[in-house]
């Protein structure tokens, strides 16, 4: 079986294409979640075929069944195991361990090696600290847990650090209109990935829920959902290496249908951020229009603070267009599907740049920056150090990427949407 891809792209490099991409895998993960939640009342349309969202939606969708065999018997449900293993899907991860927790029955909750090294103990703690019973099979703060209903909430008000993952956070709030005492969260410290949060409101608002947000603290009363459809954005994650290979390509003409100016995800932002790139966003059509058009570029810093997902795309763009730039708001990069700053320190040596970790911002000399004829990239189980530098192949003759089924996380047919913008994609 072969399990890395050689890109290439020949002549020249101009691109004119329109891509339509799968639905975001943020608004997926949390549509199904709350669709569970609501007993029937809400549904999606434009699933995501991400395989975090398939996988979850799976779960959901067995536990759902198996909760309609047992009907009411309490005492049954929480003699059965379930054994749920989510993989590499982080969200989904940190949102099954809230909706678990308040479910009736026992569960056993895992993923692959990495997942158990991704940390869960501020979620669990929490939702210990309002009644839930949770323990750490293996490592204490990791996964696998064992979560075991039915749940007795013992108190309403919960604080939570917010500067390690705001998934901790969205999986509260979801559960929040369920609990019979409802939920006063506060969150202590700064709030990482703030549009994520923002995202989990907003959607519940869209199914009735109403929150209060004041300051650090978001109350949710107890609250029925209505009967609503939540509508799927695609995903600007993925839109992101479409900037990427406009910036890095000499000419681009990119239509992304689906994508509007007003988008729940944080992730939209890329639009602004390419814009010093000189990739013009231009909202017609039911779609986004992506166009290069020459600039100088100027902008040195870049915070990355509320789209975390954006920074391999980012550093990378700027690594091959050879601009030195600070980044900062990488604190959370460590603890994803790799540890990304490690990730790209390695890989981006690979064409003579380093990416130097300095205090808390990151510092990239593009000093050495050079083309060899072929590179080989590895991408550690991380989809984005995959799509991040496969745009590289507009600027260096063979890319291969090893591993090539890690964009199946959130981005399945990458590969093939490169392959309709004109590169040559071989399995290896
Ligand atoms: O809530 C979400 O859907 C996500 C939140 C972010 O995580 P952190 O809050 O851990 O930064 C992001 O990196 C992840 O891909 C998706
Ligand atoms: C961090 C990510 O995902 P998750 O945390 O859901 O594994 C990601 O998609 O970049």
């Amino acid at each position: 079986m072969s399990k890395n891809v050689l890109l290439s792209f020949t002549g020249n490099k101009q691109i004119d294409t329109e891509i339509k991409l799968t639905g975001s895998k943020s608004e997926c993960n949390r549509a199904l979640v709350i669709s569970a939640l609501s007993k029937g009342s809400v549904s999606v349309e434009n699933l995501s075929v991400a395989a975090d969202t398939v996988t979850l939606n799976k779960v959901l969708n067995e536990l759902g069944e198996k909760s309609l065999e047992l009907g009411n018997v309490s005492n049954l449900k929480s003699q059965i195991s379930n054994l749920v293993d989510i993989g590499p899907a982080g969200t989904a991860m940190r949102f099954l361990t809230a909706f678990l927790a308040i479910q009736d029955g026992k569960f056993f909750l895992t993923g692959t090696e990495r997942m158990k090294q991704r940390p869960i103990g501020i979620l669990v703690e929490a939702l210990k600290s309002i009644g839930g019973n949770i323990s750490y099979e293996e490592n204490e703060g990791f996964p696998p847990l064992q979560i075991l209903g039915p749940f007795k909430q013992t108190s309403k008000n919960v604080k939570i650090k917010g500067d390690i993952s705001s998934q901790y956070i969205s999986a509260l709030l979801m559960i929040a209109p369920s609990l019979p005492l409802g939920l006063t969260l506060e969150i202590e410290g700064e709030l990482t990935s703030k549009p994520y949060v923002e995202m989990t409101l907003t959607m519940l608002a869209q199914v009735g829920i109403r929150n209060d947000w004041n300051e650090n603290t978001i109350t949710i009363e107890p609250q029925t959902f209505n009967s609503a459809k939540l509508y799927v954005e695609p995903d600007w994650s993925a839109a992101s290496y479409w900037y990427a290979i406009a910036a890095l390509a000499d000419e681009a003409s990119i239509f992304l249908p689906g994508l509007n100016g007003y988008s729940l995800q944080g992730d939209s932002k890329i639009t602004e951020i390419m814009a010093n790139f000189g990739i013009t966003s231009q909202f017609k059509n039911g779609g986004v229009y992506l166009k290069k058009e020459p600039k100088q570029i100027e902008r040195k810093i870049f915070d990355l603070k509320e789209c975390p997902d954006l920074a391999q795309t980012i550093v990378v763009i700027c690594a091959a267009l050879g601009h030195d730039a600070t980044f900062t708001g990488l604190e959370t990069l460590k603890i994803k599907e790799t540890n990304r700053v490690l990730a790209l320190q390695t890989e981006l040596a690979k064409i003579g740049v380093k990416f130097i970790e300095k205090n808390l911002s990151y510092k990239l000399d593009c000093s050495g920056l050079h083309f060899p004829e072929k590179i080989t990239i590895s991408t550690y189980e991380d989809h984005r150090m995959a799509m991040a530098f496969a745009p590289l192949a507009l600027k260096i003759n063979q890319v291969e990427i090893e591993e090539k089924q890690v964009v199946e996380k959130s981005y399945p047919y990458f590969w093939d949407d490169l392959e309709k913008a004109g590169f040559s994609v071989v399995s290896t």
